[in-house]
């Protein structure tokens, strides 16, 4: 039967420095690669063996997977970076301290910005230090000026259906490497969870979650330290 994990990215620099990330390409702390390893040697452990593996074009997500991957004598498996696997944009937030921006704009507000389903953050600003326009990674892309999690699903979602789903049909295991919010995204899509429900929803650093699915690829979820 189909296996599938989700792992999110080991600690990265803004998460440790408590700021707002999304599309901003920090890298993880040695506390993540830490994690990422761990993550890693407990999949080896579990007999875990991934087929084929996907994740963002971001380096927090593709050095959590290697770190993973090697952790488990696996290093050759196929790897597929897209950016509809990327973390939400932030917007205008990218690059503040968290603590600050709740500080001014109030807790309540943050909260809404951070966790609301459909209410995205202020635009990033033309001229911004974090305009990511001349990436050579998003040539040809429309890259967002702000994403709420439902413009997140709105990308996940078809990278999902067009390049995930057939791996899964497929009988295959496969190991996804991502980001908190998209990663939010898929499991509100395969653990039903609703648009009011989903606020509540945290994905921890570096800790793999299970779905054994069936053919028609449902099944409950689970941490893998857990099972
Ligand atoms: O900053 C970000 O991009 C994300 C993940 O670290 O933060 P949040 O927890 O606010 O979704």
């Amino acid at each position: 039967m189909p296996k599938l994990i989700l792992i999110r990215h080991g600690q990265s620099q803004w998460n440790l420095e408590n700021r707002f990330t999304g599309w901003w390409d920090v890298d993880i702390t040695e506390k993540g690669a830490a994690e990422a390893w761990a993550a890693g040697e407990l999949m080896k452990e579990k007999g875990i063996a991934p087929d084929v593996s996907f994740t963002s074009v971001q380096s927090r997500a593709i050095k959590t997977l290697n770190l993973a991957l090697e952790a488990m004598g696996r290093l050759w498996v196929p790897v597929t970076k897209n950016w509809q696997l990327n973390e939400r944009h932030y917007g205008g937030l990218t690059g503040l301290d968290k603590a600050e921006t709740a500080a001014k704009h109030g807790e309540d507000q943050v909260h809404i910005w951070r966790r609301s389903f459909d209410i995205p953050p202020p635009p990033l600003e033309a001229g911004s230090p974090y305009d990511l326009s001349s990436d050579p990674r998003y040539a040809g892309i429309a890259i967002p000026d702000t994403e709420s999690l439902k413009d997140t699903i709105a990308r996940v979602l078809p990278y999902w259906e067009s390049a995930i789903v057939p791996e899964l049909l497929a009988n295959k295991t496969v190991l996804i490497s991502a980001h908190g919010n998209s990663l939010r995204a898929l499991v509100k899509h395969l653990s039903g969870i609703s648009d009011a429900d989903i606020t509540d929803l945290e994905i921890p650093t570096g800790k793999p979650i299970v779905y054994d699915l069936d053919s028609a690829l449902h099944g409950e979820r689970y941490y893998l330290s857990d099972s």
